[in-house]
């Protein structure tokens, strides 16, 4: 996952008509179960298997003075209040009859921070963005309902390891992202994401034949659907933004609800009915960890049943020191807008120093050629059977390369592999400059201050990524050249990365042709056959022939080096 486009095209088949047929019956279809049931251990919960309910002959009225009490009737009769799960709580829509359309739509979001109190038997008073209605329900129990239907928005939030860590605008911005087709749509268009899920699941049947499977971040339920071509027996489909809804749309038009049970919610936050054999999920953002959905993967772990199995088993990323003068001269030449003494006549040169410090803490997403590594890169290994959410909140990565050239270093580049450990196979997934470009492209970070350093020497610091709030982290390089007094640091926003990435093909790094390119492209005409006599640069000359050369082939595949 990342939050930018891809290029790449086909998507996969969802195809699920060669599963193998569910064995375990001990599980009713969530649904036709009561979602809350599920979602909660409590039974105080009133949104149905697809996290919906309803409340029908609802008077709405708003308070105009509430010194005196004064009412008046917010909508003409009697309202129907169709609620839905939503990632932060409940949301609550109104059909209206309006004169002018017949489909007006009123929405309001029910939250834990919303104020809302009972008045009477069969009222509620409740606060949406400042302003107060009352809700007279028909009866007594329809309230009852409504009232159960607060006290489990209410309970959502400090029970939650997710909405403890990040921050309500963030997640709410998160799921709303995730919550539309064509989000998931570039995600599963990157072929080879979603190809490789695909082998590392079916290459490894055996761990998914009659087996109980939780899909975290399900969003389409692309992986869902793989696990059940696999054999599985059951699928449990956590997602939390709106595609759930989608997910269950597929679902059912795959028929396959007997296999593949969509919830909605968040893995933090519900309950599943039974331990699973396998967990999979595709959590990864820029630089692996963007996002913090690692964390939500590892925490799904107190579902998996003791020797079970995580796919993927474990995820790497590459630190690499890399020179680039073009990218470090564009990022500073951007900040020197703010150096001129005076545009339009006014002088901004007071925020030159801080123009360069916001361009300078933006990661950079694109792809390079890895020829621009200055040393062989270090791997931090993040263990998916193993490490804990808590171990993500601080990285620290040690760091030592040895120089393999001499330069200019301008920062630090990262991608990273995941591996899917499974009983058949191996299979990876790598986001490597060496490999074929994915969505997650691959990320640097540059120094302010680069700095020179020398064959055969020594690269020694850190990385330091430590969560923020924002469902992201602050990225602290420091570098120091052993033996000297040479060192530079950085931090970085890695929620606001800068997308470089053009489309372009990736250039070979100046200074790399250790043959004459000139000669080389002679050589591969005559190689080709296609420089004969009478022929002068690819043209026909003194009428010795004819026949003209088309070269547009030729330099179609002229080797980039
Ligand atoms: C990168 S997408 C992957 C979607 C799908 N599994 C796929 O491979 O195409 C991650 C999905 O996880 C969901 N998600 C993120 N955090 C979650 C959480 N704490 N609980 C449930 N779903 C979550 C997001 O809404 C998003 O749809």
């Amino acid at each position: 996952m990342s939050s930018s486009n891809t290029n790449s095209s086909s998507a996969s088949s969802t195809s699920t008509s060669n599963a193998a047929s569910s064995t375990n019956n001990a599980i009713v279809p969530v649904a036709s179960t009561n979602f809350a049931a599920l979602m909660s251990s409590s039974s105080t919960s009133v949104l149905s298997a697809s996290g919906t309910c309803s409340f029908n002959g609802v008077l709405i009225s708003e308070i105009l003075d509430e010194n005196v009490l004064e009412f008046r009737p917010k909508h003409k009769g009697a309202c129907s209040l169709i609620c839905s799960y939503d990632s932060q709580g409940v949301l609550i829509k109104i059909p209206l009859d309006s004169p002018t359309s017949s489909n007006t739509i009123k929405e309001y979001l029910l939250t834990s921070d919303t104020d809302c109190a009972q008045v009477g038997r069969q009222t509620f008073a409740v606060s949406f963005d400042n302003d107060n209605y009352i809700l007279r329900f028909p009866s007594e129990q329809e309230q009852l309902r409504f009232r159960k239907l607060i006290d489990h928005v209410k309970r959502l939030r400090p029970k939650s390891v997710f909405s403890q860590r990040t921050e309500e605008s963030s997640a709410s911005q998160y799921f709303q992202f995730y919550g539309y087709l064509s989000q998931q749509q570039n995600m599963m268009q990157d072929y080879v994401r979603t190809s490789t899920y695909q082998r590392a699941i079916l290459g490894n049947a055996m761990d998914f034949h009659n087996k109980i499977v939780l899909d975290v971040g399900a969003g389409s339920g692309i992986l869902s659907f793989f696990a059940v071509q696999a054999g599985a027996a059951k699928v449990y489909a956590i997602e939390a933004s709106n595609m759930a809804q989608y997910a269950q749309q597929l679902v059912e038009s795959n028929n396959v609800q007997d296999k593949i049970f969509v919830m909605p919610g968040k893995i933090e936050e519900i309950d599943l009915p039974e331990q699973v054999d396998v967990i999979i999920s595709e959590p990864m953002g820029y630089m692996l960890y963007n996002e913090r959905m690692l964390e939500t993967y590892l925490h799904a772990r107190k579902w998996l049943k003791p020797n079970g199995k995580m796919f993927p088993t474990h995820g790497d990323l590459h630190v690499a020191p890399f020179s680039d003068e073009a990218l470090y001269s564009e990022q500073y030449n951007k900040a020197n807008f703010w150096y001129q003494s005076a545009f339009h006549g006014v002088d901004l040169t007071v925020l030159h120093k801080e123009g360069m410090k916001e361009y300078f803490r933006q990661p950079i997403v694109d792809t390079f050629d890895i020829r621009i590594c200055m040393a062989k890169s270090v791997r931090h290994v993040c263990d998916f059977m193993r490490d804990n959410e808590n171990d993500l909140h601080n990285i620290d990565i040690p760091l030592e390369f040895h120089i393999l050239q001499t330069g200019i270093c301008h920062g630090l580049a990262f991608w990273f592999d995941v591996e899917f450990c499974g009983s058949s196979q191996q299979v990876w997934l790598s986001t490597s400059p060496t490999a074929p470009l994915t969505h997650w492209y691959q990320v640097r970070c540059l120094l302010p201050m680069p700095i020179f350093i020398k064959q055969g020497q020594i690269l020694t610091g850190r990385v330091l990524l430590e969560a923020n709030r924002r469902q992201s982290y602050d990225v602290t390089i420091d570098l120091h050249i052993e033996g000297t007094l040479i060192s530079s640091s950085n931090t970085l926003d890695l929620k606001n990365p800068y997308f470089r990435y053009t489309g372009a093909p990736v250039q070979a790094p100046p200074g790399t042709c250790t043959q004459s390119p000139s000669e080389q492209y002679w050589s591969q005409l005559d190689a080709q056959g296609q420089r004969t006599t009478g022929m002068v640069n690819g043209m026909a000359v003194n009428g010795l022939t004819d026949v003209s050369m088309d070269i547009s082939h030729t330099l179609m595949h002229h080797p980039q080096s």
